[in-house]
């Protein structure tokens, strides 16, 4: 699914009034009607306070045609508008108007000095205060009338967007935001929705399809893309029936140290559960029985480091190389994942130590091969880029180095962003509970082994992240979140595989 900026949407908005030859107000209604069938079928009729706040410009035009549906349907409904200028929208002044088609009673005129109404924990709100229109930090009494909602404890509905919420530009930190319990938004979900210090003001999102014009949404160059189950199914490539191991390639896991060996059995179980034709794990050799009485499918070459990795030789000739799980930063590793880096014309992955070692040697990143795939947390992302201020602005970093290097970074959270340039694909799949120690090696061994399988290396680290958060999805419904282990993680890769084709039940 594209995410698009605000200002492509307010420009899909006008390409679908050509290209259905309909008016702003026809498309309001249209917008208004859909979220009012929404919120009757959650109520149903409920006789409950419901206390509708609009702005001026066109998402308080579609609050106050919610309440005018509302009040048609007999809900007990009080409609403010926070007047706060005189620049009213055309639709806002239509269905300003039409209000009074319904009720006698106009909605009241906020003039924003005065105190802020009352707002009870029973009130139910819906905010249609600011949407994709927004365009400076909410202060003032505004600010106070956002923070009075925020602490009423009333269920609080967001139209489009929760209000002081700024969809793809960084979020100012003296600006107020709406926290709101639901979110119905237009199209497509918005960048700020999926970013850990804004992705919180939505509490649950919707999207409502609205039926905005399909030419100008297919052409449109979306500022991400959202990894839905869809978009996992389209990447996935099924194997050939007269196929053998040769034709699934070979993935070379450079992992471990003394008290460390658990990260390169996890990196290379993850790889052969996910469908490497076959896997080889370089460790110290006080790895190699390890490795080998854990995970037979395995082979292993010990290196001639005992507790760690100080040299890199290999005869195998061809092969995915995924280095840096457990393997520390000391002078001796240095050297070996050097040689190592060096030795490669092809994309590799590097993880975990492998990046803080980069960040401390930079000039290592010219033997890194064009398009290899690096997969940092926050905190090796630190080391790697320097801070940020802002989700935004970390992106923005990520999408620098990325150029700048010609390489691939996979930024693990909640949501997990694959940054290539000027692309980002983000990741809907994944639970809490894989906040958990080893999960980023299983990670680093599923997208290897899909790199070994030919995929394109970006398609290689989107599906596998996607794969990988759905193998903790499928997991968790038995372990739940707390039970999950990494390795149990892994053991889900074949069911996430599987679950990508399965019939919804409807
Ligand atoms: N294509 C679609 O997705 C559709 C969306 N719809 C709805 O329309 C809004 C967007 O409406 P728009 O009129 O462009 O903008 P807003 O209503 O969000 O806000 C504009 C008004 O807000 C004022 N503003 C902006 N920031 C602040 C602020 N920090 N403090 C105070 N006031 C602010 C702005 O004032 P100016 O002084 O800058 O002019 C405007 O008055 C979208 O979100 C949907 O809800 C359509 O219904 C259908 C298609
Ligand atoms: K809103």
């Amino acid at each position: 699914m594209k995410i698009l900026t605000a200002a492509q949407l307010a420009e899909a908005d006008q390409a679908t009034l050509k290209s259905q030859n309909i008016s702003s107000t026809d498309l309001m209604e249209r917008v208004s009607t859909l979220v009012f069938n929404k919120i009757h079928e959650r109520l149903n009729g409920a006789p409950v306070p419901v206390k509708i706040f609009c702005g001026i410009g066109n998402n308080g035009g579609d609050g106050l045609a919610i309440a005018r549906h509302m009040i048609q349907h007999g809900y007990h409904v009080t409609t403010y508008v926070t007047n706060c200028s005189k620049k009213r929208s055309k639709d806002f002044l239509v269905n300003y108007d039409k209000v009074k088609e319904v009720t006698k009673d106009w909605p009241i005129l906020l003039d924003c000095e005065e105190d802020i109404p009352e707002i009870s924990p029973k009130d139910i709100v819906i905010d249609a205060i600011f949407g994709i229109g927004l365009n400076r930090p909410v202060k003032g009494w505004m600010a106070s009338l956002f923070n009075r909602t925020n602490d009423s404890g009333a269920f609080t509905v967001s139209i489009d967007m929760p209000s002081g919420l700024f969809s793809d530009t960084a979020q100012p930190a003296d600006s107020a935001v709406i926290q709101a319990d639901h979110t119905f938004t237009f199209n497509s979900p918005k960048l700020s929705f999926f970013l850990e210090d804004t992705g919180n003001y939505t509490g649950t999102f919707e999207v409502l399809n609205i039926g905005l014009d399909p030419t100008f949404i297919h052409q449109a160059d979306p500022a991400a893309m959202l990894i839905t189950r869809e978009s996992a199914q389209n990447i996935y490539r099924p194997r050939k029936k007269f196929s053998h191991k040769g034709d699934y390639g070979h993935v070379l896991v450079m992992a471990g140290s003394k008290g460390k060996i658990g990260a390169a059995v996890l990196a290379s179980t993850a790889a052969i559960n996910s469908g490497a034709g076959k896997v080889t794990a370089y460790v110290p050799s006080c790895g190699n029985d390890i490795l080998q009485s854990s995970v037979p499918e395995v082979m292993t070459i010990a290196d001639s480091g005992v507790d760690q990795l100080n040299d890199f030789k290999t005869e195998l000739e061809k092969y995915i190389l995924c280095v840096g799980p457990g393997i520390g930063t000391s002078d001796e590793v240095v050297s070996a994942f050097a040689k190592a880096i060096k030795l490669q014309s092809s994309p590799v992955l590097i993880d975990a130590d492998g990046i803080n070692i980069l960040a401390a040697n930079i000039e290592l990143l010219k033997d890194v091969p064009a398009k290899s795939i690096l997969t940092p947390h926050d905190g090796e992302l630190e080391r790697l880029l320097g801070g940020w201020d802002s989700s935004m602005e970390r992106l923005d970093k990520a999408r620098e180095f990325s150029m700048q290097h010609d390489v691939i970074l996979v930024l693990k959270g909640a949501h997990s962003i694959t940054v290539y340039k000027d692309h980002m694909y983000i990741n809907d799949s994944g639970n809490a509970g894989m906040a958990t120690a080893g999960s980023g090696d299983v990670l680093s061994g599923i997208i290897s082994s899909f790199m070994a399988q030919s995929y394109d290396p970006l398609m290689a680290a989107v599906f596998g992240a996607y794969i990988h958060g759905a193998s903790g999805d499928i997991a968790a419904q038995t372990y739940a979140h707390e039970g999950l282990r990494a390795g149990i993680i892994s053991n889900f890769v074949g069911p996430a595989i599987l679950q990508l084709f399965r019939q919804e039940n409807k």
